[in-house]
């Protein structure tokens, strides 16, 4: 526990050695600017009507940039459970991801003893407290933050091995993570009418999995030399980010970084790299990063869909024919495209590349 950056960040007043990224990494001096077309994508107006326009705008951000946000997603969702006569904690809206944000400040700030049964490097075990990243006793640098990470879905499989405190724990995170898994089931519902593949496309096979990590960025002596996490894009279908007010996650576009503004109430979702695969390079996957600040901690909820490990990914072949073009990837179960992760230092790239199809 005492590695928890938590732990002992209040007691120097510089960035120790071993989380001082090497130049080329690390932030430094320079103002990232603002990404000022971020593309927002308003989900109200797909339950009112405009549901073309709106699958297009989602497709558009998708292929330009790899990433977009969403504003005001639960009225829509609402009618939309309805719809699908789904039967789930569903009520609250704003008020359910502000309780959520208040109870994964409340776990961090829990004293470490009492959180210490569920600090873990041990990949094996569905809920874990760590700092870094998994491989802390072998990386050249850490990373600055503290990360609890737990599976999903489904919920009644993975509750009971979440944290019991704060008491209303399970019962926040369980509404939260439900809610979102919905979302991203619609947005991948709408991605998949995008790109004209049959309605139900992403179910239980390539979104069958869900993880959630909360992260925790305590105030930084010098923001320019540490990371909160190395450049990557996300290996899994798709993620959904909230980062409530503080500024940290950046995007890199044209070989430039840029800072994406936290809007209350929305969300950041980003085309995880298996997406990229399935649409044959239509989609692109967003290359991001998190960096720290001097000032404030900063906390953030991701909701990672993640395909089954024994599902097998590959370009999908109605889109390789419709499109008239070569697959860009071969087929691989999502199990080996994470083994090739690992080998490669979760490089995100060079992974993709040992499943390119070369010539
Ligand atoms: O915390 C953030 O702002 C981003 C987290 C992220 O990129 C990740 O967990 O993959
Ligand atoms: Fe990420």
């Amino acid at each position: 526990m005492e590695k928890l950056v938590s732990s002992w960040c209040n007691s120097v007043k510089s960035v120790p050695q071993d989380y001082v990224f090497p130049e080329y990494t690390r932030p430094g001096d320079q103002t990232v600017p603002i990404l000022t077309n971020c593309p927002i994508i308003d989900m109200e107006k797909a339950a009112s009507g405009d549901r073309n326009d709106i699958i297009r705008q989602v497709l558009q951000a998708s292929k330009d940039l790899g990433f977009f946000q969403i504003l005001d997603f639960l009225k829509p969702f609402r009618k939309h459970l309805i719809h699908m006569n789904q039967v789930i904690n569903h009520g609250v809206s704003k008020d359910l991801i502000d309780e959520t944000m208040g109870i994964v400040e409340e776990f961090f700030d829990i004293p470490n003893e009492d959180k210490a049964s569920l600090y873990s490097f041990d990949p094996q075990k569905s809920c874990r407290l760590y700092t870094s990243s998994f491989k802390y006793a072998t990386e050249p640098i850490h990373l600055w933050r503290d990360v609890l990470i737990h599976f999903c879905h489904p919920l009644d499989q993975f509750i009971d091995t979440w944290p019991k405190n704060p008491s209303n724990y399970r019962d926040v995170m369980g509404k939260f993570s439900i809610e979102v898994r919905n979302l991203s089931l619609r947005i991948l519902e709408m991605i998949s009418e995008g790109l004209e593949l049959k309605p139900g496309y992403f179910g239980d096979e390539l979104a069958g999995e869900q993880m959630i990590t909360l992260n925790h960025y305590p105030p930084c002596p010098d923001p320019s030399l540490a990371l909160g996490i190395t450049k990557h894009s996300d290996r899994n279908i798709m993620t959904i980010l909230y980062q409530e007010k503080t500024c940290g996650f950046e995007v890199l576009k044209d070989g430039q970084w840029f800072g994406v503004e936290p809007y209350a109430n929305a969300f950041v979702v980003n085309i995880g790299q298996q997406l990229k695969v399935i649409s044959n390079g239509k989609l692109e996957s967003v290359e991001h990063r998190v960096v720290t600040n001097s000032k404030e901690p900063r906390y953030t909820i991701a909701s990672f869909t993640n395909p089954r490990s024994d599902t097998i990914i590959g370009p999908e072949k109605a889109l390789v024919e419709k499109d008239n073009c070569h697959p860009l990837y071969r087929a691989f179960r999502y199990k080996d495209y994470l083994q090739a992760f690992e080998e490669h230092e979760g490089e995100s790239d060079l992974t993709l590349e040992v499943f390119k199809i070369k010539g």
